[in-house]
């Protein structure tokens, strides 16, 4: 007996909003018993700027969650909890590595509650602190779309957590697309997986084109410097201020250091989900997927597959990770485009998604860089060329929280989840492309070429080649060396 294809809504998931709540994240908490957690958080960036916040965070009274009714009441309790607690830690000049009982006892039976760690998730800033500006419009487009809560108030901040929220909307209808490709793999309908995967490789295209717009009002100075230390975690956050990780004051005196991951988008339900379904697997930074295989045959103890974006399904609310576990038992599509590979359509279709979410992952790999990686550079060679005492404060957390030590005790770029983020990016799209059923459509995506310049050459051999319909699925366009992103890249 084949395991049930898994029913969204058992896993509280909606067709139509997909990892975003079906009913819209409460604005406020309904009973005027919270109004001082909301009072707070509506005035985060004052209280910060201040530095009044701690002083006020430490004379609230320890509210009680038997308050709280509604699960969109215990999500907006959680997003509050989360902002005051990351503002506390991050909004002074020396992080907090106490978290004081008003936030800190609340804030763990939340988390209990909604199965999600006590800190700012990628769920707690993104997928539930959103409202729409029209109710009776969609909210897969930015604008209409606005943020609950932020640290700086800044449209900057909005929109970095927005574009994600749009993203998870408009990749929505994926869900049942592919689920129903299951099914339809499990009964042979080759037309209907065939039509699934050419929607999912459009949509795929349409998800890119949103990430894209990042730029248009989240500017790279403000992510860096202003925003993001914010959502640094408690993990490996030595050189920023924190060595043991942040104790949560629960009143008893026998708290311990603790230590979390900050906010990632790698909690995002959605971008896995398409992994699972696509049967594109991820291994640890470093580890080749030849290697990993080999030491299986060999009868060796497998490698710990994909472990930072399993370690990362934890972030994730409940229900969502148990949805993807669920979905990864039935996953049948790469086996089933593999038994028919004869067969064109399909595999031009299977092929491109794999190109399309590719190419979603170099788009991706470029805005890192110059959010990150280049404002990093930029803060070093600052730093040498300014007095101690003229940097700016923030400037320490960003660039302390942004490196930290490898074993060898050098210093290494990480993102906010904690990876060695350039050769995780990098692994992490070169596996997706490597699985291309097509051999062409493989070594174009693979680019085992180390050509510097213009990819039109390649471009005309692959349409001259493969006039299939890959041209419509992110293997046309502009291709350019990009240094910072780690090679050939398509705009
Ligand atoms: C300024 C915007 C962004 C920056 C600077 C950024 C940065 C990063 C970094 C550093 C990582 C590595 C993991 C970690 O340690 O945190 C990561 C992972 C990831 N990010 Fe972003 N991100 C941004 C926006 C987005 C958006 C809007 C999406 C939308 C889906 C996204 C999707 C992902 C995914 C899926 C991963 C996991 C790696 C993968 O599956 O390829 N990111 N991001
Ligand atoms: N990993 C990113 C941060 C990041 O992407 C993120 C963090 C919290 C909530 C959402 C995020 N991603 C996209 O909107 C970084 O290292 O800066």
């Amino acid at each position: 007996m084949l395991p049930p294809i898994p029913v969204l809504r058992d896993y509280g998931i909606s067709p139509e909003y997909g990892f975003l709540p079906a009913q819209l994240p409460l604005e406020r908490l309904p009973d005027p018993y919270y109004n001082k957690w909301e009072a707070i958080v509506a005035n985060l960036q004052g209280l910060i700027l201040s530095k009044r916040l701690r002083g006020v965070v430490d004379r609230l009274p320890v509210l009680s969650t038997a308050g709280l009714e509604h699960d969109s009441e215990w999500r907006r309790a959680y997003s509050l909890l989360c902002f005051m607690a990351h503002g506390y830690i991050w909004g002074g000049n020396i992080p907090a590595e106490r978290l004081p009982p008003p936030i800190s006892i609340p804030l763990l039976h939340i988390s209990a509650y909604l199965e999600v760690p006590p800190v700012a998730t990628y769920a707690a800033v993104c997928l539930w602190n959103f409202k729409p500006l029209f109710a009776d419009e969609h909210v897969d487009n930015l604008e209409n779309l606005a943020t609950l809560a932020t640290f700086t108030g800044s449209i900057d901040e909005s929109w970095f957590y927005l574009v994600s929220v749009a993203i998870e909307a408009r990749g929505a209808p994926i869900l049942p697309l592919m689920l129903a490709a299951i099914q339809a793999a499990r009964i042979d309908d080759i037309d209907t997986v065939t039509a699934c995967l050419s929607t999912f490789a459009e949509r795929l295209d349409d998800l890119g084109t949103l990430l894209q717009r990042m730029h248009e009002s989240c500017d790279p100075h403000a992510f860096y410097y202003h925003i993001r230390p914010f959502l640094a975690g408690s993990k490996n956050m030595e050189d920023a201020g924190l060595p043991n990780g942040v104790i949560y004051e629960d009143g008893t005196g026998t708290e311990k250091y603790r230590q979390y991951s900050g906010g990632s988008n790698t909690q995002s339900s959605l971008i896995q989900f398409f992994d699972i379904i696509l049967g594109i697997e991820h291994f640890p930074t470093g580890e080749k997927r030849e290697i990993a295989s080999e030491t299986e045959q060999q009868g060796r103890a497998p490698p710990a597959k994909h472990n930072f974006l399993l370690e990362m399904r934890k972030y994730m609310p409940g229900a969502h990770r148990r949805f993807l576990e669920d979905t990864a038992l039935v996953a049948n599509i790469r086996d089933y485009v593999e038994v028919h590979r004869a067969n064109k359509e399909l595999t031009v279709a299977y092929d491109a998604c794999l190109a399309m979410l590719r190419a979603f992952r170099d788009k991706h790999i470029n805005i890192v860089s110059r959010y990150i990686i280049v404002k990093s550079r930029e803060s070093k060679s600052l730093a040498r060329s300014t007095s101690p005492a003229a940097a700016h404060r923030k400037v320490d957390i960003a660039s302390a929280s942004a490196m930290q030590n490898n074993a060898s005790g050098k210093k290494k770029l990480r993102g906010t989840g904690g990876t060695a983020l350039i050769s995780f990016l990098k692994q992490a799209r070169d596996e997706t492309g490597e699985l291309a059923i097509d051999s062409w459509a493989r070594r174009v995506m693979n680019r085992d070429f180390n050509t510097k310049g213009h990819g039109d050459f390649f471009l005309g051999k692959l349409e001259e080649q493969q006039p299939t319909g890959l041209d419509r699925c992110g293997l046309a366009g502009t291709w350019t060396m990009d240094d910072n992103a780690g090679g050939l890249c398509h705009y």
